[in-house]
């Protein structure tokens, strides 16, 4: 069970509103010039990955009053809860064990009185066999051709990580063609299907329950389309597999249940990458890879269960959201990848933060009376440098960002990776300095513009700065960096769903709109006037099914 506190009743959190006042009249800067070791106290190198968190409007004390309050949380005993595989998922009666499916060390994970670890190996070395041979070209389709491509039908959970990841990791991917389907709108099939050869492609059906509308739509359009093609239904077997939790459902749909790679109801789908719902990049980018993805996670797993918080990189970033979120009252956070392998790496954080921590009702079933899980958003730089950074500047909102960036680039051609590496310092030095008004007359004089000119210009060209960032440096985006990166952030989602006593572990949020869409589908099948809705429901839908045909 996990601990139950508001953590608007602590001591910390009355401390921490108080010091707000201290903090709220410094700038930045000034916290720089009165502590020359702030680089020095407010960063932590893990594994070829720095974390320099300095440029944060924190001070010691402030630092001190956060590790308070997790504790008065109750964080070590979630922590250890979680690993040891409570059912700390209350609202479905489940544990919460990703960690395991990267428990390199295989030190025995006990559920139900069973140690989980031997059917975990069990389904890694079925993947490890297919997944080599489907990439050495053993594996053949129905007319004895290699694979060439393999596309992966799932959405949500299903598809985010695997894109991510075989983005991120494209430097190391094989000569098989990923392609990924989520989107109902049959346009994303479609197009998909235009460039493939039937009797070299191969599905996976990707999806925890094997119940989702759109995969199941997406997975029989699929099977149509191969069967179509000239192949028989015994030719399934060779050319679909199923990533799934739900044996029935596979067998039902005709999957031969031998191609199903099977996970648990301890794995949510937002952080099932590791589990079999990763055997596209397996196939991407080979199963060592995969392998070495799941080691990186696992030495975060371990620094994040074995580091003392003030050292511990995930709840001090968990923190400092808290710190801004709820006492800043700033509402959204940026991640900002400076690597064009990453752009999927926001789109990634967005279901896994926004769905776990998107709640307004907290572990003790009431309504919560301060602010919880803040947007998710971000862009690759230096992309969004020319696109939303002028918010970020000069808007009124407080946006804390964090920069991501590899030192060492997978496509060192000419000058890019100096270019790109001094748009990623300077972005978060300009954030932090500013411009005062006295720079900005200084520099509009020197470039001989007259007093008049300066005194119409000088306002807009004023940066406040104090704006926070922390920087991740990484030595390079490897398969290990890139897995101890996902479980960083896997984990400041954890601590921060513990402070804000939500239950992260849930999504009873999608299922509204899945219940009313079901009702409405019906609906549609013929040209029949709809008036069981609201006048506005009711409006589009008689709109849509005169303008449909
Ligand atoms: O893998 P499945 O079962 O198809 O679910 C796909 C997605 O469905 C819903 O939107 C949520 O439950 C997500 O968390 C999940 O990832």
């Amino acid at each position: 069970m996990l601990p139950k506190v508001n953590f608007t009743d602590t001591k910390s959190y009355q401390y921490l509103s108080d010091h707000l006042i201290d903090i709220s009249e410094k700038h930045l800067k000034e916290l720089f010039a009165e502590d020359p070791s702030r680089f020095e106290k407010f960063s932590i190198e893990f594994n070829d990955i720095l974390l320099d968190y300095s440029k944060n409007r924190i001070t010691d004390k402030t630092m001190a009053l956060l590790i308070q309050l997790a504790n008065e949380c109750g964080l070590e005993e979630a922590i250890n809860a979680m690993f040891n595989g409570e059912a700390i998922n209350e609202t479905e009666g489940r544990a919460v064990l990703h960690t395991a499916l990267r428990n390199q060390s295989n030190s025995p994970v006990i559920v139900d009185g069973q140690d989980i670890m031997p059917d975990i190996n069990d389904v890694l070395s079925k993947m490890e066999q297919f997944t080599d041979s489907v990439i050495s070209g053993s594996w053949k389709g129905y007319t004895g051709k290699p694979i060439t491509d393999v596309v992966n039908v799932g959405i949500g959970g299903s598809d985010l990580g695997p894109v991510m990841v075989t983005e991120a990791l494209k430097a190391y991917k094989n000569h098989l063609n990923l392609h990924f389907v989520s989107n109902v709108d049959g346009t994303h099939i479609a197009e998909t299907l235009k460039s493939l050869n039937p009797e070299t492609t191969l599905f996976l059906i990707a999806s925890k329950t094997f119940t989702t509308q759109e995969t199941m739509a997406n997975a029989h359009s699929a099977r149509k389309w191969f069967l179509e093609s000239g192949a028989s239904e015994a030719d399934v077997a060779k050319h679909f597999a199923a990533l799934s939790t739900n044996a029935k459902a596979v067998a039902e749909f005709g999957i031969d249940t031998n191609n199903m790679f099977g996970f648990w109801d301890w794995v949510g789908g937002r952080y099932s990458l590791w589990s079999a719902i990763g055997t596209s990049i397996a196939l991407g980018i080979g199963f060592q890879n995969f392998k070495s993805l799941l080691s990186g996670a696992h030495a975060m797993d371990t620094h994040f269960r074995e580091t003392e918080f003030e050292q511990n990189i995930p709840v001090i970033l968990a923190l400092l959201g808290i710190w801004y979120n709820n006492f800043f009252e700033a509402e959204s956070h940026a991640i900002l990848p400076y690597d064009q392998y990453m752009h999927r790496f926001a789109a990634y954080f967005q279901q896994g933060d926004m769905e776990s921590n998107g709640k307004y009702v907290d572990r003790n079933g009431n309504a919560v009376s301060y602010e919880t899980g803040p947007i998710i958003w971000g862009e690759p730089g230096t992309n969004g440098q020319h696109a939303f950074y002028q918010l970020i500047h000069q808007g009124t909102k407080l946006i804390p960002c964090d920069f991501i960036a590899p030192a060492q680039s997978h496509n060192p051609i000419g000058d890019h990776h100096n270019l790109l590496l001094s748009n990623f310092f300077a972005q978060t030095e300009a954030l932090m300095n500013g411009k005062t008004e006295e720079e900005v007359t200084a520099e509009l004089k020197a470039a001989g513009k007259s007093d008049v000119e300066i005194a119409k210009l000088a306002a807009f060209k004023v940066f406040l700065g104090n704006r926070p960032t922390n920087s991740f440096l990484i030595k390079k985006i490897t398969p290990e960096t890139l897995g101890a990166m996902i479980a960083m952030y896997e984990h400041k989602i954890f601590v921060q769903g513990i402070i804000w006593n939500v239950f992260s572990f849930d999504q009873w949020g999608v299922e509204l709109g899945k219940q009313l869409a079901n009702k409405i589908l019906p609906e549609l099948k013929d040209n029949q006037l709809i008036q069981s809705h609201d006048s506005s429901t009711n409006g589009l839908i008689n709109r849509y099914k005169n303008w449909r045909s």
